[in-house]
């Protein structure tokens, strides 16, 4: 494909997605129907449509409109690019520009690429980092590894992984943690994650699992499991009896191989029986920390939806109370950005439950280098 065709897909895609499809799966309707792409075309294709809905407010103000044509040659100018040489109307290339293309300075938040609504509270909560911060989420995510310690040491790894063209470096973030500096593409093809020596995980994902006091011998649930990212990153630490439980089962159907690979023991529940030494809950949340890999998620919180998971995390912290034993740990985390959902949630926890400490919290952002996270770390009395 050329390059203005790739940018004539991008832009169908994008329509599709300001339609209301889901964007992963558009992408994947996309490839099926257009055999003519390459692995380059489908790459450059997909960067294309991301990094168009990470920037969707400042890109349509710059295209002219909030379409996939409007998107696309906001990006072009965004980046000093000239559109007029791709925007010809010659073979798959978009139709010529006219007089309805032209575009503006993208003003307030939406220079910021955030919602009216939700703007002026990040603003708040992030004080003084707030535009280094919403600046960061206007970009991609670097690629991390996660090195399973409990098999190979972080040097190995490294040099495994070099071995197959995939070149990292150590992560401050994190003991375990490999930023991916060239040949990511390569990884999840590669014999060290095929062999569970590495496993894709976010620098600040592994850091909050640095935090937790895991030791030989706990019984430990992860509350919020997931695909259970975090649950193989505990049983890296340390010797543990794990569970892991999720709402909606479905979403840990790929743990049990993930663990075998990874020469971890995890029992699912659907019904965890406590006591545990310590549980974990990575709560569902705004994903405000994380909006470099999932933009679209920028765009679709609303005050109601944010209302909602404040509820959900409330109650998992009420539920997950009852399972932690005297002397236990409750650990709880999010990937969000906001106050609500991190600090605030954990004071209200301790205001209306008392005998919790607080042994520590932390907050990370993209500024740290890895997605945002927050962690609290609250011992049960005795
Ligand atoms: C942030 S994700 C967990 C990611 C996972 N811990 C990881 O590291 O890969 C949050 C999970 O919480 C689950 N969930 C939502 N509401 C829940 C509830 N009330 N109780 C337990 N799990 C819930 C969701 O199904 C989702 O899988």
């Amino acid at each position: 494909m050329t390059p203005a065709a790739r940018l004539s897909a991008a832009i169908g895609i994008l329509d599709r997605i300001l339609a209301g499809s889901p964007a992963e799966q558009t992408l994947t309707n996309w490839g099926r129907a257009s055999r003519f792409a390459g692995s380059g075309d489908r790459n450059a294709v997909r960067d294309l449509v991301f990094d168009a809905l990470r920037c969707r407010r400042s890109f349509a103000a710059l295209g002219g409109g909030e379409t996939g044509r409007g998107l696309i040659l906001g990006g072009l100018r965004s980046a000093g690019q000239d559109p007029e040489s791709f925007f010809s109307g010659e073979g798959h290339a978009p139709a010529p520009l006219t007089s309805a293309d032209a575009g503006q300075t993208p003003e307030g938040y939406a220079a910021h690429d955030l919602p009216d609504w939700l703007g002026p509270r990040m603003e708040q909560d992030l004080g003084t980092d707030f535009r280094a911060i919403a600046e960061a989420l206007r970009h991609r995510a670097p690629v991390f590894l996660r090195v399973n310690t409990a098999r190979c040491a972080l040097s190995d790894a490294q040099a495994a992984l070099a071995a197959e063209g995939i070149e990292t470096v150590p992560h401050p973030l994190s003991p375990t943690a490999l930023q991916v500096t060239g040949g990511a593409r390569k990884v999840a093809g590669s014999a060290a994650y095929a062999d569970g020596i590495v496993e894709l995980q976010d620098a600040a994902s592994q850091a909050v699992v640095d935090a937790l006091p895991l030791a030989d011998g706990q019984r430990v649930l992860e509350y919020c499991a997931g695909g259970g990212g975090k649950t193989l990153a505990m049983a890296a630490r340390a010797r543990l009896k794990l569970f892991a439980h999720d709402a909606d089962p479905r979403r840990m159907r790929d743990l049990p191989a993930r663990a075998k690979r990874a020469g971890a023991r995890v029992t699912l529940t659907e019904a965890p029986q406590g006591p545990f030494d310590l549980v974990l809950a990575d709560a569902p949340c705004s994903g405000s920390g994380s909006w470099r890999r999932a933009p679209e998620g920028k765009w679709l919180l609303t005050p109601d939806r944010l209302a909602g998971v404040i509820a959900v995390q409330e109650q998992i912290l009420d539920r997950i109370a009852t399972l932690v034993a005297p002397g236990g740990v409750l650990a709880y985390a999010t990937c969000s950005l906001l106050r609500a959902e991190n600090e605030a949630q954990i004071a209200a926890f301790q205001a209306r439950s008392p005998g919790w400490s607080l042994a520590s919290q932390r907050r990370l952002t993209p500024l740290d280098g890895g997605d945002g996270f927050f962690v609290a770390v609250l011992r049960r009395d005795q």
